[in-house]
């Protein structure tokens, strides 16, 4: 595990796009899996700014989304196929059949699940998967749990994630109880993990994934099994395990 510091949302943005741009530049055919939520907004906003500068070219890049809420259509400003079409797809070279991301108005659970799993498999595993993490230690939608859950699958919101995300939302109503989210054993396979957090209010949670036990009630802690996980975080996400562990954190002369 790698944990490299930032000492703000916009370092830490550009560090973790650097990660990703060199993947890409590395193996054009890359697999990406993909996240939705408000921090990897400034990693997207920084690849679509170096896409039309033409240093990175999305031409053959091939994304697997995380997770998409039950229910919600794509054209649903609050579905994360919208989040990815609006805040990057459209803005670069990426070619649509090439992007992967849940049916959230399939209703039949079983089929969606086969299906995501399917592609995933298909495209042959994932070369780097980009995630953020939940306050209560959920990566993609795989909430805290007494198992951890393999494979793609719907799973039902917990009451602190409904919360968080009602805040896109106009009303907590409003908020679908369900998503389709891949499982842990697949985001575990994919052959790079990058992690990043922002902020005082992920500390103690970071904290706990990366040092505490590994355990299905910190989804997240799982990653501490994975061999190739680099975690970007500004000072504020970084913040207790500063104190704890400072020896453990990348200090780079990059600003
Ligand atoms: N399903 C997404 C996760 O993939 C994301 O990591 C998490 C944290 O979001 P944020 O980055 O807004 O804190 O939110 C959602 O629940």
């Amino acid at each position: 595990m790698k944990i490299i510091y930032a000492n703000d949302y916009q370092t830490m943005s550009r560090k973790a796009a650097n990660i990703l741009s060199a993947q890409v530049i590395l193996n054009p055919k890359s697999v990406l899996g993909l996240a939705t939520g408000s921090t990897p907004l400034g990693i997207y906003q920084q690849l679509i700014e170096w896409y039309r500068k033409g240093d990175i070219d999305f031409s053959q890049v091939k994304t697997v989304n995380l997770d998409e809420y039950c229910g919600l259509s794509p054209e649903n400003e609050q579905s994360y196929f919208y989040y990815m079409y609006h805040n990057f797809f459209k803005h670069i070279n990426i070619q649509l059949k090439n992007v992967h991301i849940p049916n959230g108005l399939e209703t039949d659970k079983e089929k969606e699940c086969r299906r995501y799993n399917y592609i995933i498999k298909s495209l042959g595993g994932i070369d780097l998967q980009l995630l953020g993490l939940g306050h209560n230690g959920h990566i993609g939608f795989n909430e805290p749990n007494e198992a951890f859950e393999k494979e793609t699958h719907c799973v039902k919101l917990a009451e602190e994630t409904i919360a968080a995300n009602s805040r896109f939302f106009s009303s907590l109503d409003e908020v679908p109880t369900h998503a389709y989210t891949m499982g842990i054993k697949s985001i575990m396979q994919a052959k790079k993990i990058l992690l990043i957090a922002s902020g005082e209010s992920k500390a103690e949670i970071l904290y706990q994934a990366l040092f505490g036990p590994i355990s299905p009630q910190v989804p997240a802690s799982i990653l501490q099994l994975h061999n190739d996980l680099i975690v970007v975080a500004d000072e504020g996400a970084l913040s207790v395990i500063a104190q704890r562990y400072p020896h453990c954190i990348e200090q780079h002369p990059i600003k």
